[in-house]
């Protein structure tokens, strides 16, 4: 309960105004999280264009956001236009309705066991079945190979238009993968060799693509619709629908007081910090960091635990597009990290230095997770 003190609440927004509201106001939602939700919103739009300053600024909010929290909203309403992605949500709605038996002639299983539908509550994350189902695709490889584990083929609906306008969308979050890690390295100090270095890394993304139907749980559930993860790879670029209090992201030290009525499963308990709604923004993304990330800054940036607890009536679609390294690439601490290790003061020691990340080949990394999961009968997640 909280104690008739003051909350402070601070809202969606990209400047850093904290409002302080009385806890007889009207609350704001019926979500039992507290409102807190300080995910800033950046605009990529001086990445598309020319805008020096305003590069300066974008690259400082990502820098800031990914030392922060590993998440934060990107604006890319200049760079494609909000009907699109609706589009998409349409498409997914229209596959997911149909009879169990025709989502069933696109299974992963007809395939190398990553590559096309996975039913309701055949993921299992932390050991318990999460409930959604979902399409997965992967760059397509050449000489596919289905009894090799992620080098078969994608699988696609029998809908009309749906690979087309999907695959619309895959170019463009593939070429935005590459301006948003233009941006992270400008964040970073790198030097435009270094640039050049980190984007021979990343030019031929090894990338995933999932559209994920989430029903709502039922009250009596509880379990997860998508247990608390890291992502493992590099950026998540996550389309949702506009399904409010669903998606849900763990920060170790939120700054603010938080109404403190909520409480976290104790499984879910691990360690000090609060669950904080990420809802979607018109026109905005969310943006999220996996681990090649935390290699790459030798952990200056974390990738951040997100889960998906949807209790809403209706039925929600999420794409997330996950741009990975290239199969090949060697990922291993930046020497632009190594400089903000190794350089300026630090007060409060958050960036002090540390033994070096182990470097990672990105695919042979990929394999043994989704080798280790697929003997194991592990999920996608864990
Ligand atoms: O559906 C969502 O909002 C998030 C899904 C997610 O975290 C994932 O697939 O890795
Ligand atoms: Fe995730």
């Amino acid at each position: 309960m909280n104690d008739g003190g003051f909350i402070l609440t601070a809202e969606h927004t990209s400047s850093t105004t904290t409002k302080v509201t009385s806890p007889n106001m009207p609350a704001a939602a019926a979500s039992p999280l507290p409102k807190l939700s300080a995910l800033p919103i950046i605009d990529i739009t001086p990445f598309l264009h020319q805008d020096h300053h305003g590069r300066l600024s974008t690259a400082a909010a990502i820098h800031a956001a990914c030392l922060e929290y590993g998440f934060f909203y990107l604006d890319i309403s200049k760079y494609v236009d909000p009907s699109e992605p609706e589009e998409l949500t349409r498409l997914a709605r229209e596959f997911f309705a149909l009879p169990q038996e025709e989502k069933d002639k696109i299974s992963l299983k007809n395939e190398d066991h990553a590559r096309g539908y996975a039913r309701l509550k055949e993921n299992v994350t932390n050991g318990k079945a999460d409930a959604h189902e979902a399409i997965d695709f992967y760059r397509p490889v050449e000489n596919p190979d289905k009894t090799k584990p992620i080098w078969g083929e994608n699988q696609w609906p029998d809908i009309p238009e749906f690979r087309e306008k999907y695959e619309v969308w895959i170019g463009k979050m593939k070429m935005l993968g590459i301006i948003v890690m233009e941006a992270m390295a400008a964040g970073l100090g790198m030097t435009h060799e270094e640039w050049a270095d980190l984007r021979s890394q990343v030019d031929d993304s090894f990338w995933v693509m999932r559209i994920i139907g989430y029903p709502p749980l039922p009250n009596d559930h509880d379990g997860f619709s998508c247990g608390s993860h890291k992502d493992y790879g590099c950026l998540t670029l996550l389309y949702a629908d506009p399904t409010p209090g669903a998606l849900q992201v763990f920060l170790k030290d939120p700054g603010l007081l938080v109404d403190t009525d909520f409480e976290a499963p104790a499984e879910e308990a691990v360690e000090e910090g609060v669950w904080i709604n990420a809802d979607p923004i018109p026109g905005c993304i969310v943006c999220n960091i996996g681990e090649m990330w935390e290699i790459w800054t030798n952990g200056l940036y974390k990738s951040t635990l997100h889960r998906v607890v949807h209790r809403g009536s209706n039925y929600r679609v999420s794409i997330p597009f996950f741009f990975e390294p290239n199969f090949d690439a060697l990922v291993k601490p930046l020497p632009a990290a190594h400089r903000i290790q190794d350089g300026a003061p630090d007060p409060f020691h958050k960036h002090a230095k540390q033994k070096d990340y182990e470097p990672v080949i990105y695919g042979e990394f990929l394999l043994k997770k989704v080798t280790n999961n697929f003997d194991t009968g592990k999920g996608k997640y864990d």
